[in-house]
């Protein structure tokens, strides 16, 4: 038990799925997972274990943001052993030929968090993801016939902007979307050896005025993107 996840050692399977939303942690439990058991309600962030094709997985919301993704992400390594964490979020989109329902791979996150200045003063660490992940999502994705994206996300700190000029301005850089965890999880897992990899469906556009997707939509219909994270997970 740690303090935000109540499982007992042994419950959490040394690889796991990460949604913000503790309500797609449910779903994916309850479409994908066989004698899927549920281990936390700590916060009401639902965590479960099953099996996925036969091998032992997990899945655990995390909540939004850098704050609240690294909690869970401190408490999965180093209370619970996990060793491969794959984020499934969603994201908004900046380049104009991101379209809604379109997958992205995580290559980089850039960010406006300062969470780690304290440990790097001088230095602009680069979050990265997993070469080996990645590699097995990008084929993976391409074997079920899903078109996929990858390259550099922001994961900001601010969902509400009073001005989407610095976004812009990413996205001149060729940032593909927009999100709130990724450069967390992925310096987390590079200061504990894990592996870790962010995989995010466009729920909505920054700058185009394509419909963003419903709360319903959001939290089932990114099938594509779940099915990318279980198979990478397992193989
Ligand atoms: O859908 P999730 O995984 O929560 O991800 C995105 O959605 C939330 C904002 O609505 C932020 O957490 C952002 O990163
Ligand atoms: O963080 C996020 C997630 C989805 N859409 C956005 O605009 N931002």
């Amino acid at each position: 038990m740690s303090i935000h996840i109540e499982a007992k050692p042994g419950e959490i399977a040394d690889r796991i799925l990460l949604p913000g939303d503790p309500l797609r942690a449910k779903y994916i439990a309850e479409t994908y997972l066989e004698n899927a058991v549920q281990y936390n309600n700590v916060r009401g962030m639902l965590g479960y274990t099953g099996t996925y094709k036969g091998q032992r997985i997990s899945v655990q919301g995390t909540g939004m943001g850098i704050p609240s993704i690294s909690i869970y992400t401190n408490e999965l390594i180093r209370d619970y052993g996990v060793k491969k964490l794959i984020r499934v979020g969603t994201c908004g989109g900046v380049q104009k030929d991101i379209h809604v329902r379109d997958v992205i791979l995580a290559m980089s996150a850039t960010t406006d968090s300062s969470v780690n200045h304290s440990t790097f003063p001088t230095i602009d660490f680069a979050p990265t993801a997993n070469f080996d992940l990645l590699q097995k999502a990008y084929s993976i994705g391409r074997e079920l016939g899903i078109v996929l994206r990858a390259g550099n996300v922001l994961s900001a700190d601010v969902f509400y902007r009073d001005s989407m000029d610095i976004v812009k301005k990413l996205g001149e850089y060729g940032v593909l979307a927009v999100e709130m965890e990724t450069s967390a999880l992925y310096t987390l897992a590079a200061k504990y050896g894990a592996q870790a990899l962010t995989i995010l469906t466009v729920s909505d556009h920054i700058f185009t005025d394509e419909d963003d997707t419903t709360a319903a939509e959001r939290q089932t219909s990114f099938n594509s993107m779940i099915k990318i994270a279980l198979e990478t997970a397992i193989n």
